[in-house]
């Protein structure tokens, strides 16, 4: 049975004045997801997120959160879900305690509440030990632990990371990495980065924007398929149409000079039809080899493809 549907967004859209930041964008997120937001900057990501959030209203669009509408009911919509902003909403000169206690109450936990919900955030977070230090004197991978323990004190469904290892050292980040993997077990989370390795690492499923509009939403694995390619060169100029029809290949595109490059389906390798096809039709093939891309020429193409088609 799919399981439920925590946020349900359709056809997002947002404008500042002229420029559209965010455009018809749909998107759902199902209970122990951990759905990745991936773009370069500039992409919308954040403003998604500020939406979605209910800290930005949009130009159009719905969402609704446990089935409830973040417009007409946002105070009860909003208490489902846990929000870490770009820049961390922490306050330097208060210490750890202080500082999520101060958030417990936002978030409206019944004094009886708190003590155990600090506690159970901190030690989710890893932040037991320093609960008594001032967040100022705390180094960036720490701070950033307390932001991510201000989204979960309340314990929401949602959990909603806005590029969280922005700025932090490879050691941190690989620390927030691994917490977001845990969190992952118990919420469910949209994270956004401009790094796809960042979203390899922790994500299930991925939303890649550019400008503003979804150029790729599939579950990573899809995308791993896409990366094995096939690239075929013939003495004479094929018909397109029927090397599309090859058996076990999904898509073909021409890269000039009589070069092809196929995408195959995931059940069949069409190597050897495109040979027999090349034979039957006289089209001379003269150079056929596979080629693995990286998911990040994946990622550059999908995202400059969309800038070029905008151009
Ligand atoms: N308050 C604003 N006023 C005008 N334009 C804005 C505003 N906020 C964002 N934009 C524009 O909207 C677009 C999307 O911005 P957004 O911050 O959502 O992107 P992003 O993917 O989060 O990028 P980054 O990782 O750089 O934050 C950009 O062109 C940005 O310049």
């Amino acid at each position: 049975m799919a399981s439920e549907v925590l946020i349900q967004a359709r056809g997002l859209t947002r404008r500042y004045g002229p420029t559209v930041a965010v455009e018809n964008l749909d998107l759902t997120l199902r209970q122990g997801e951990i759905l990745g937001l991936l773009g370069p900057n500039g992409a919308g990501k954040s403003t998604t997120m500020k939406m979605l959030t209910g800290n930005l209203a949009p130009s159009g669009g719905e969402i609704e959160i446990k089935g409830i509408s973040l417009r007409e009911n946002p105070k009860a919509a909003k208490r489902h879900l846990g929000y870490l902003p770009e820049q961390p909403p922490v306050y330097p000169e208060l210490t750890v305690d202080e500082y999520l206690r101060f958030c417990a109450g936002l978030h409206g936990l019944p004094a009886g509440e708190i003590g155990a919900a600090l506690d159970s955030a901190k030690r989710d977070c890893g932040l037991t030990e320093v609960g008594g230090r001032l967040i100022g004197n705390l180094s960036k991978g720490y701070q950033q632990r307390v932001g991510i323990a201000q989204a979960i004190l309340h314990r929401p469904p949602v959990v909603i990371l806005d590029e969280p290892t922005v700025g932090l050292d490879p050691i941190q980040i690989r620390e927030i990495r691994t917490l977001i993997a845990e969190l992952g077990k118990t919420y469910s989370v949209i994270v956004s980065s401009h790094i796809l390795p960042e979203i390899q690492a922790v994500c299930g499923r991925v939303m890649i924007i550019a400008r503003g509009r979804v150029v790729y939403h599939e579950n990573l694995s899809a995308l791993q398929d896409q990366a094995a390619q096939i690239i075929a060169e013939f003495r004479r100029t094929p018909d397109i149409a029927e090397l599309g029809a090859v058996l076990g290949v999904a898509a073909v595109e021409g890269m000039g000079e009589n070069r092809y490059r196929f995408t195959p389906t995931t059940e069949v390798d069409p190597r050897e039809s495109i040979v027999e096809a090349s034979v039957r039709n006289g089209w001379g093939l003269i150079e056929l080899h596979a080629q693995n891309r990286s998911l990040e020429e994946i990622f550059v193409e999908l995202t400059s493809a969309d800038l070029r088609s905008a151009a």
